[in-house]
């Protein structure tokens, strides 16, 4: 019989603030928690999205399941009238990869924001209506980081008005591109433009390498899938692809030419739009990861802690209402909080900055339209930057989560497995971490240097402005309850940033070739990116403590939580803080006194505030964080599902097993 049974009613009955309202801060606004509580519902309940046996299954099992699941999405989409907020819902909560991810994730914002109206208007409908799947085909087998060493070339045939797409060497092959293995018909192709015999560099081309009849290559076009990846489930359900290509003709007009476009004639020209518009696509999926990440990391912790509070190991001064005595659940060991909670802590400020990093993505698309560019390169920097640290902290966070649950946490069943599989390559696509804040601190370089001739920072980098303030300032906290002030978290944060990236700054000065002085120093300029990107989050949570917080408790959980991820980084950084004299060891030491009162405030709300997620138990697909807590049935009926046992006797044993044990009997005899 079920057990109905809530094991975790009494930490729910702890809590101090008002866990509806957080469900609508973390949501971002009533309507979003409605309309994504209707749909988490919606796809919990459909026997269509069931995903039980992932993990068990076959590469090519695995891979039609995931078609099939695809094609039932889009079902599902157009039988049920969707609106676009509802159907992005939809497929976030059926967690199921397959190449729509890519379609309608990259090769549909790469046509918006590098075609022209014309080609928009042609491309688009099919694309939004999936009479054409594209991808996304930019990295090679030699070159990812590096795009501008991409090898693939488009060179124009004046003759026919054609380009013609090749790959030149084995290294110029297509590589990795999501969907492109089996499924996608269209991509959109990066590749070096070549007119009149001159290389203009990288551009995009759509190039179709399917036939819409049966689905064969087109002629010249070699394609197939790159193979298994990490981990079982999670990647495996993609078709990650090659694709090379023997002298392909596509129309002139398939290349995307709204930043700059070559003429009937073959002269190449560009227009007043910077060129790297045509990254476009991946400034707008580094904004979306950093969204991923607080709910990769928010899923983990949201197991972790469920678990942790259910679990008990060792005994206790505590007794039962029967007088037995019980054992200590495991959240109340103060390690067990120390690493916790600043990832619970941690996913709620990559949660707020994610919310801003869309907002000021939005205001830049905006800005576009209006041909402002101004603000591409803080955007650019802002999603790079993010991007890397967010998705470095969640994947460390996740295999943490894992270790939190002791051994059971290694079990598929867990849910951490796979979700650690399917999110560590976050920190590879879209840019590679340390590429990207190599990025960054090339950004806040150029901040620094443009000082001098009197340009004032804005934006995210204003507190650059303050130089002169912040390298002379000292932080004044003489008591543990004194770090309870934003401010002075903020400008401790700022001063150790500005210290750092000014001596990055003098230290590159010290070099004849400015080149090689960046890549001598780039352990340190990377290191001075990080405590900019820290900045950037410390301050966007406090912004949000700002607004107009709504529900008993909730600010004050909140501010708490604040406080944590802050005062957890100047620990983890310690070195950082105490060499850029930003905090004395003195300070330090009473951060780490702070911290322990801070971890004692969230022990009764922990369980509110990961059920504050409002995540259904088919999106955690964890048996260890189950909204009821009701782990070891569950456990111990997951475990009779497993293929190994549906037969007692295993398939193998006479060939196998018998021969061994007869062996040894023999020997026994001997
Ligand atoms: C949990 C999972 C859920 C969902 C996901 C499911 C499926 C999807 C999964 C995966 C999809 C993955 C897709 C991909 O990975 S697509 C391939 C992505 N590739 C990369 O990110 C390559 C990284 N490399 C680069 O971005 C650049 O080439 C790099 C910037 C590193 C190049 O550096 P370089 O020094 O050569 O710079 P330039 O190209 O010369 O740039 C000069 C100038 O331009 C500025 N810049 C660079 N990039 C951008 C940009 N994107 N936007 C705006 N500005 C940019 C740069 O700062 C320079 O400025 P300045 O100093 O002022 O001259
Ligand atoms: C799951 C997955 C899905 C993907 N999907 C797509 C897709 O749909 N479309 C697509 O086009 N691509 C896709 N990619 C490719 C991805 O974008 C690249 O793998 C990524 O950009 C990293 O490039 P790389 O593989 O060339 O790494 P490399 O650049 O070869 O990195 C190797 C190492 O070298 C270091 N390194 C490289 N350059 C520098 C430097 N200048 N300074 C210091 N260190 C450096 C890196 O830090 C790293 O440690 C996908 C990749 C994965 C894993």
């Amino acid at each position: 019989m079920e057990d109905t049974v809530d094991h975790l009613a009494h930490e729910r009955s702890k809590a101090q603030f008002n866990v509806e309202e957080m469900k609508i801060i973390w949501a971002g606004s009533l309507h979003a928690l409605q309309v994504s509580d209707r749909i988490a519902k919606l796809v919990a309940s459909d026997p269509g999205f069931g995903k039980e046996n992932r993990a068990v299954l076959s590469r090519k099992d695995l891979f039609k399941s995931a078609l099939k699941k695809a094609a039932y999405v889009w079902k599902r989409i157009n039988e049920l009238g969707l609106s676009e907020e509802e159907t992005s819902w939809l497929r976030f909560y059926v967690d199921e990869l397959a190449y729509d991810y890519v379609h309608w994730g990259m090769f549909v914002p790469a046509i918006k924001g590098s075609a022209t109206e014309e080609q928009q208007n042609k491309w688009l409908p099919l694309a939004n209506t999936m009479q054409i799947i594209g991808t996304y085909a930019q990295t090679e087998l030699g070159h990812g980081s590096n795009v501008r060493g991409l090898e693939t070339t488009a060179t124009f045939d004046p003759v026919t008005d054609e380009f013609i797409i090749h790959s030149p060497t084995l290294t110029s092959s297509k590589w990795w591109p999501g969907g492109l293995g089996k499924v996608a018909t269209h991509a959109v192709v990066y590749a070096q433009l070549i007119t009149d015999g001159k290389e203009y560099g990288v551009n995009g081309f759509l190039v179709q390498i399917r036939s819409l009849d049966d689905h064969f290559p087109l002629p010249g076009i070699t394609v197939g899938d790159i193979g298994m990846k990490f981990g079982s489930g999670a990647f495996n359900s993609m078709d990650n692809g090659v694709l090379r290509f023997d002298r392909v003709r596509i129309p002139r007009n398939q290349m995307l030419m709204r930043v700059s476009k070559v003429t009937r004639e073959g002269k190449y020209v560009e227009s007043n739009i910077p060129k790297q518009i045509i990254y476009g696509a991946m400034v707008y999926v580094r904004q979306t990861i950093v969204a991923d990440a607080s709910i990769a990391l928010s899923r983990a912790v949201c197991i972790a802690t469920r678990y942790s509070a259910v679990r008990r190991q060792f005994g206790s001064p505590q007794n039962d209402q029967n007088g037995n005595g019980i054992e200590t659940q495991v959240i109340d060991y103060k390690t067990q909080q120390s690493r916790l909670f600043p990832l619970l802590a941690s996913a709620y400020a990559f949660r707020f900055v994610g919310e801003w990093l869309k907002w000021l993505y939005t205001d830049l698309i905006q800005k576009l339209e209006g041909n402002d560019f101004s603000t591409l390169p803080e955007v650019h920097a802002c999603t790079a930057g993010l991007k890397s640290l967010t998705t470095s902290a969640a994947a460390d966070g996740i295999e943490e989560s894992r270790k939190l649950c002791g051994g059971h946490g290694y079990l598929s069943s867990s849910g951490l497995p796979e979700l650690y599989a399917t999110f560590v390559p976050a920190c590879t696509y879209e840019g590679d971490n340390v590429v990207l804040l190599l990025q960054v601190s090339r950004f806040l370089m150029k901040t620094i240097s443009q000082l001098q001739s009197g340009k004032k920072p804005t934006g995210t980098t204003a507190y650059i402005g303050h130089v002169e303030h912040l390298i002379q300032c000292g932080c004044n906290v003489k008591k543990a309850e004194d770090w309870l002030n934003l401010c002075v978290i903020l400008e401790a944060f700022e001063a150790r940033a500005i210290r750092l990236l000014v001596a990055c700054a003098e230290n590159l000065t010290k070099f004849a070739n400015p080149l090689q002085g960046f890549s001598e120093l780039s352990p340190d300029l990377v290191e001075a990116a990080v405590a900019h990107c820290q900045v950037i989050v410390v301050s966007k949570f406090i912004e949000k403590l700002q607004q107009n917080i709504q529900g008993i408790g909730v600010k004050q959980l909140l501010e708490t939580l604040c406080y944590i991820y802050s005062l957890n980084l100047i620990h983890k950084h310690l070195g950082d803080f105490l060499s850029t004299r930003s905090i004395t060891p003195k300070q330090a030491s009473l951060a780490s006194d702070q911290l322990r009162s801070l971890y004692a405030k969230v022990r009764p709300n922990a369980i509110a505030l990961v059920d504050a997620f409002n995540y259904t138990d088919h999106f955690l697909g964890s048996v260890l964080g189950s909204y009821d807590g009701n782990v070891y049935p569950k456990l111990y009926e997951e475990a009779w599902k497993d293929p190994l046992n549906e037969s007692v006797v295993p398939d193998g044993y006479h060939e196998n097993i018998r021969p061994v044990l007869k062996q040894q009997l023999q020997n026994a005899r001997l």
